[in-house]
């Protein structure tokens, strides 16, 4: 029988914390939305609205908004993070003391810790201990917050190691028009929802660029290719990719007008700088970060990813997109599906010195 919850905090008050927030807020369940300034909450509390980040939707009384920590953790029995996940660690550091033992927790963003490359459980774990991780979930998939505000049919997967867990985070946001599937597939969730953001930028630049189907359909279509064999590698199931914290997630964020990875990608793809890019969106564009930690994965695993290589280029050394295009297109001939299957073969036979 589902658990029903009378508080559930969610900390992160941009679009996806705003959104899921009227998501959860029903009968006899309160919800704390927890922002980081203070102008922010009060002009919530003031318009009952988020302005900047989900204008248009209208905030019920019984969503509490507050800027102390302590006040928004208070007896919640779900913490749900919606912080961009460069600042996860530190969310995460100050929330965690004030966090009732064995409430349950839901992290919502999407991405890869810069320089640790550690996907955000790990990074959980390193703050929590081990054994936190049996109350650990993450929420991943298809799912613009516009949307879900809106009351859009959405899918979404929900993976933790625990399967309990797992069913506890799928009965807290199931309705009807939120479907939730289980995956116990926590490593290809979390790569599969991180790496497409990479993806979404490089077919955001060919929007820009030309706009040609036929060079988006490419881009995603090899990108997958390359999450799947990075996942792989990294010992994930490589059927998450076919699903909805894959290739799901993966068409969401590179055709939607409501992706951010896709608009910055458009504004660099007509000539804007990164930053410029950035100050356009003005929303986090989680594919930057995301894109230097997966070279720097793809580096230590030994696996190639050449859209990511060409993204990373772009980004962080000014190659014109052209160029990127252009190299990508002429790389040595090879094959489709074998190699995506053999990477794992051929890491495991070098790593135990077999033939
Ligand atoms: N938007 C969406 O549709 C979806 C987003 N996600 C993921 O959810 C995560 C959050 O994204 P989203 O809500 O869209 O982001 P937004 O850009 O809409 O909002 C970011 C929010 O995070 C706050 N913030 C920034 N820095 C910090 C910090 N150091 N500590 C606490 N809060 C901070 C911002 O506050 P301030 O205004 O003060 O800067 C703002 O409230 C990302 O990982 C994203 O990939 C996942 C699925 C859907
Ligand atoms: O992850 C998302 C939708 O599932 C949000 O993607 P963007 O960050 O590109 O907006």
């Amino acid at each position: 029988m589902a658990v029903s919850y009378e508080q559930i905090t969610v900390l992160g008050a941009g679009s996806w914390g705003t959104a899921l927030a009227y998501h959860l807020v029903g009968d006899g369940c309160k919800v704390k939305l927890w922002a980081r300034r203070m102008e922010q909450v009060e002009e919530i509390n003031t318009y009952r609205e988020n302005k900047r980040y989900l204008p248009g939707v209208f905030l019920p009384d019984s969503i509490q908004v507050t800027a102390d920590l302590k006040q928004a953790l208070a007896g919640a029995q779900c913490v749900v993070f919606s912080v961009p996940s460069h600042t996860f660690r530190a969310v995460l550091r100050d929330a965690l003391p004030l966090i009732n033992t064995g409430a349950l927790i839901v992290n919502t963003a999407k991405g890869i810790e810069e320089n640790s490359m550690l996907r955000l459980s790990e990074v959980f774990a390193d703050e929590a201990g081990p054994s936190g991780a049996e109350h650990y979930a993450v929420l991943s998939g298809p799912s613009h917050a516009e949307e879900v505000a809106q009351k859009m049919p959405t899918a979404v997967v929900v993976a933790s190691v625990s399967s309990r867990t797992a069913v506890l985070a799928q009965d807290l946001f199931m309705q009807k028009n939120l479907r939730v599937y289980t995956n116990p597939d926590i490593i290809g969730v979390e790569l599969g929802g991180a790496l497409k953001n990479v993806i979404a930028l490089g077919t955001g630049i060919v929007d820009g660029l030309t706009g040609s189907d036929n060079s988006k359909a490419a881009l995603m279509t090899r990108g997958l290719a390359e999450i799947t064999r990075l996942g792989l590698t990294m010992q994930a199931n490589p059927l998450t990719f076919a699903g909805l914290a894959g290739l799901g997630d993966l068409i969401v964020t590179c055709t939607s007008r409501h992706s951010r990875n896709r608009r910055a990608g458009i504004e660099i793809g007509r000539g804007k700088t990164l930053q410029q890019a950035l100050d356009e969106v003005n929303m986090v564009v989680e594919g930057v970060r995301t894109t230097r930690a997966a070279h720097g994965l793809a580096a230590t695993w030994g696996i190639e990813m050449p859209i990511t290589e060409q993204m990373y280029q772009v980004l962080f050394y000014d190659l014109p997109p052209q160029a990127a295009v252009n190299n990508l297109m002429t790389r040595v001939k090879t094959r489709e599906v074998e190699e995506v299957a053999l990477t794992k073969i051929k890491w495991y036979a070098e790593r135990d010195g077999a033939d």
